[in-house]
């Protein structure tokens, strides 16, 4: 058997933990006849030469495809600590992708969409046309929505996510009177799917099994469903999507939550006809609002994405709040001074609902963004090139080129993180309150004020929710995660909650939970047990 390393970077040993794939992937009743056509598929792929040529002028690293399948975290970093502020291509599972370093991606993040595509790189990398993960010409609504009715003004919302959580505390959350373990990562989807769906689909639907389910698996689903399609050559696809029974279970799950949905429409639209009615604050009512009239009935796309938007949040911020649990886990120390914070922001009931609450909790801020700074994406910045860009640097990029941005590299390079490999969970906040004292001395002396780098100074770039360069963890530029403020908002509550009435810490004799990595995606391990005290204060 030839070596399947071609060269360059550690080698690594490839082994598959067992929560690394999901169930589904490994389970069904089918489970011998995929192992023999994905073996003979695997081989096809594997040993094919990649015929993409898009004449990107920059170099390749060189490395095994099974790295980028299993490995891709230290592929990243290796091949970041190698070319750094160079442009350069990686061979992919998914086809060649050309890396562009946080200096240059500057240059690319303003550009228009007819030039430098999110949308098309989204929707190639989800092979949207057997997938269905695509919203068509509502792909803006989604957005906008977020953007209008959310950011800043998430203290509408806070009293009711704060109701949702103390009902899922008080339901599916153990006693813990004495230190006990518990399983944290599928609480913390649960948690966000409903605390999600209250604001999404409001408060009855939000708490109904069969929403949950669906809303927490489609994005699984689809998952699995990319990754088995992707084993198939393009070519081979149209045929080979009858194989892959994923796609079929994508196609049941927005049926039942068209089901799920219509009558809530109906109910509302009927509603709304009666003078003086109240309409319910939720993304069902700010969608329904926003169709046109002859669309307010088509229940399938307002199903849909309902669906995407489920897909785009419950994992993305649960995973990251289970990171914060083990951090907070191994990092005793910080314990006590989050929840002195949380203490003070929260002194009396009426906290939860005042407007500054969540943005007082600077400390807390400081520590989630530091927990995604080490546990974040692998990459971001996914981008297709539509009309051929040059760079400042003579790189030229053709039409056609995919890009990404080497994010697992850029968030442990020491020239943008001091002690980048440290955990400091308050590196943040020191940098937000050192920022504070410059804009101070600024404000004092006029001269300084008019001259230099205000922006720098004055943009909160220290803040979780905020983006650049050097931190693309909700992406960069137009298209940049539009709920990153909502996440913020329910990350912070979980957490300042379970601080509150919880001691945390590790099982006797364990370390971190060693995350997960498969195809790109980083997430935190599926099974491990953290402990948790009650505290009697
Ligand atoms: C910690 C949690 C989250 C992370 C890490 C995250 C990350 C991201 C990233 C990396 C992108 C791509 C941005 C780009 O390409 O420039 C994105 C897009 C998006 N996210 Fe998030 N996200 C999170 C939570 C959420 C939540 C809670 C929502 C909804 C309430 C949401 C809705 C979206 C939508 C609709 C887009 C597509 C934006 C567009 O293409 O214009 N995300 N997110």
């Amino acid at each position: 058997m030839p070596s399947m390393v071609e060269d360059a970077g550690p080698r690594t040993n490839f082994t598959i933990e067992p929560d690394v794939l999901p169930n589904q992937v490994l389970a069904g009743s089918r489970l011998s006849y995929y192992i023999a056509i994905s073996l003979v598929l695997f081989c096809i792929w594997f040993f094919q030469p990649s015929k993409q040529k898009c004449g990107v002028s920059a170099p390749f690293y060189k490395a095994s495809r099974l790295k980028w399948m299993f490995s891709a975290d230290t592929l990243v970093k290796d091949s970041y600590s190698k070319f750094r502020d160079r442009v350069y291509q990686i061979k992919t599972t998914e086809g060649v992708r050309t890396i562009i370093p946080a200096s240059l991606v500057g240059e690319l993040k303003g550009l228009p969409e007819d030039t430098l595509s999110a949308r098309t790189a989204v929707r190639e990398a989800m092979l949207s046309e057997y997938t269905s993960l695509c919203a068509g010409a509502h792909t803006d609504t989604l957005s906008l929505l977020l953007k209008s009715k959310m950011t800043g003004q998430l203290a509408r919302m806070t009293p009711q996510l704060k109701e949702e959580l103390e009902h899922i505390l008080a339901t599916e959350f153990p006693d813990c009177e004495e230190w006990a373990p518990f399983k944290v990562q599928p609480f913390m989807i649960r948690t966000v799917a409903r605390l999600s769906g209250r604001v999404f689909v409001g408060p009855t639907l939000n708490r109904v099994e069969e929403w949950m389910d669906v809303s927490i698996n489609f994005a699984i689903t689809a998952f699995i469903a990319v990754i088995k399609l992707q084993f198939f050559p393009p070519w081979m696809r149209p045929a080979a999507q009858y194989l892959v029974s994923e796609l079929g279970t994508i196609q049941k799950d927005l049926a039942k939550a068209e089901a799920m949905l219509t009558p809530i429409i109906n109910e509302r639209l009927r509603d709304s006809e009666t003078p003086g009615y109240e309409k319910p604050d939720d993304y069902v009512q700010w969608l329904s609002d926003a169709l046109p009239e002859d669309q307010k009935k088509d229940y399938y796309i307002q199903a849909k994405l309902q669906l995407l938007l489920s897909a785009a949040s419950i994992h993305t911020t649960g995973n990251l709040t289970t990171d914060c649990i083990y951090d907070l886990a191994v990092h005793q120390d910080m314990q006590e001074i989050l929840r002195e914070e949380a203490r003070e922001v929260f002194s009396d009931d009426e906290a939860w609902a005042r407007k500054d609450s969540m943005g007082r909790l600077k400390k807390l801020d400081s520590f989630i963004k530091e927990s995604q700074r080490l546990s974040g994406n692998v990459t971001s910045f996914i981008r297709k090139v539509m009309k051929p860009i040059d760079l400042s640097d003579g790189t030229h990029l053709p039409a056609g080129t995919d890009l990404l941005a080497p994010m697992a590299g850029i968030a442990v390079d020491e020239r943008y993180y001091s002690d980048p490999n440290v955990f400091d969970g308050l590196r943040f906040y020191k940098q937000c309150q050192h920022q504070q004292k410059q804009r101070e001395q600024q404000q004092q002396s006029a001269s300084a004020s008019s001259s230099g780098d205000e922006a720098s100074v004055s943009n909160g770039r220290h803040h979780f929710t905020s983006i650049g360069n050097t931190n693309m963890n909700f992406g960069l530029g137009k298209h940049a995660c539009p709920g990153r403020f909502f996440a913020g908002c329910e990350i912070k509550l979980v957490l300042a909650l379970l601080l509150l009435r919880y001691d945390i810490r590790l099982k006797d004799g364990e370390t971190r939970p060693a995350p997960n990595m498969f195809m790109m995606t980083k997430s935190p391990s599926m099974t491990a047990e953290i402990m948790f005290r009650r505290r009697t204060d």
